[in-house]
C-alpha cells in the first residue's frame, strides 16, 4: 500500500527502502526520537521528504490532493485534538470536515461503549480527562471510515485493561472492514499482540544516532 524509496528528511530520518502492506496492522517500534511520528506524518503528506519518493497505492503521494489524501489516510495524532463543544460535536467533527453525513446518537453511544467512554453525548468535551479526550479523538477518527489509519500512540494515556479492551475492538473492526493501520506504540505487548508486522526503526532507518541493520533487542 505504501512504498518508500531513499527517503531523506532533514538530518532526522533516512529510509532506504520500506514497504507497508495493505490490510495489515503494522506497528512502528523504536526508541524515543527515532522518527516514528515523522514517518507517520509523511504517509499522509503532512511532512514532505527532502528527497526520495513515497508511493501510495502505486501512485506518488505528491500527486494526490493533500486534503483528499488525508480523508483517506487519516491521522490520530499523539496529542488528542479537542474542539469546543460537546462529546457529540467532537465525535461528529471528522464527518463534518469531510462532508459526510452525520451518525445518529444511538450509533455514537454504541461506539462510545466500545471505547469504554462512559460519558453523556452532551457533556462538555473540554472537561474530559486526558484518557477520555484520547478516546473521543479515536472515536472521531474511526467514524471517518478511512482506508488507512495512522495512529500515533493511540492508547498511551490509558490503563492496561482499557488499552487492551480498546485495542481488541479497534483491531477487530479494522480487520473486519479490511482497512489498514499503521500504529506507533511504546508497548511491546501491544505491538506483539495486535500487529501483523512490526517495523523496528533501527532496522529500516538511519538517524544521527542510529545505523541500518543494527538489529533489535
Ligand atoms: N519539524 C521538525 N524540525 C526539527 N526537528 C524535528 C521536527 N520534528 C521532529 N523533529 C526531531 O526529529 C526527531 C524525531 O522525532 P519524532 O517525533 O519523529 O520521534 P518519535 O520516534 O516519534 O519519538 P517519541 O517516541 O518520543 O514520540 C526528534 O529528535 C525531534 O526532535
Amino acid at each position: 500500500m505504501f512504498l518508500l524509496k531513499d527517503i531523506h528528511y532533514k538530518d532526522i530520518l533516512h529510509i532506504p527502502y520500506l514497504e507497508i502492506k495493505s490490510g495489515e496492522i503494522t506497528c512502528l517500534f523504536g526508541e524515543s526520537g527515532s522518527g516514528k511520528s515523522t514517518l507517520l506524518r509523511m504517509l499522509n503528506n503532512m511532512i514532505t521528504p527532502d528527497k526520495g519518493e513515497i508511493r501510495y497505492q502505486n501512485q506518488s503521494i505528491s500527486e494526490y490532493i493533500p486534503m483528499e489524501l488525508r480523508q483517506e489516510v487519516v491521522m490520530l495524532g499523539q496529542e488528542p485534538i479537542v474542539f469546543d463543544g460537546t462529546v457529540r460535536d467532537n465525535l461528529l467533527k471528522g464527518l463534518e470536515f469531510s462532508g459526510k453525513p452525520e451518525v445518529d446518537d444511538s450509533s455514537l453511544l454504541a461506539l462510545m461503549n466500545e471505547l469504554k467512554l462512559h460519558k453523556k453525548l452532551d457533556e462538555d468535551a473540554s472537561k474530559l480527562s486526558g484518557g477520555e479526550k484520547q478516546r473521543v479523538a479515536f472515536g472521531r477518527v474511526l467514524l471517518m471510515g478511512a482506508k488507512v489509519y495512522l495512529l500515533d500512540e493511540p492508547t498511551s494515556a490509558l490503563d492496561e485493561e482499557t488499552e487492551n479492551s480498546i485495542m481488541d475492538f479497534v483491531t477487530t473492526e479494522i480487520k473486519k472492514k479490511k482497512k489498514t493501520a499503521i500504529m506507533v506504540t511504546h508497548s511491546k505487548y501491544v505491538a506483539k499482540e495486535y500487529s501483523d508486522t512490526i517495523i523496528y526503526m533501527n532496522e529500516i532507518a538511519t538517524t544521527p544516532n542510529n545505523k541500518v541493520g543494527t538489529g533489535h533487542e
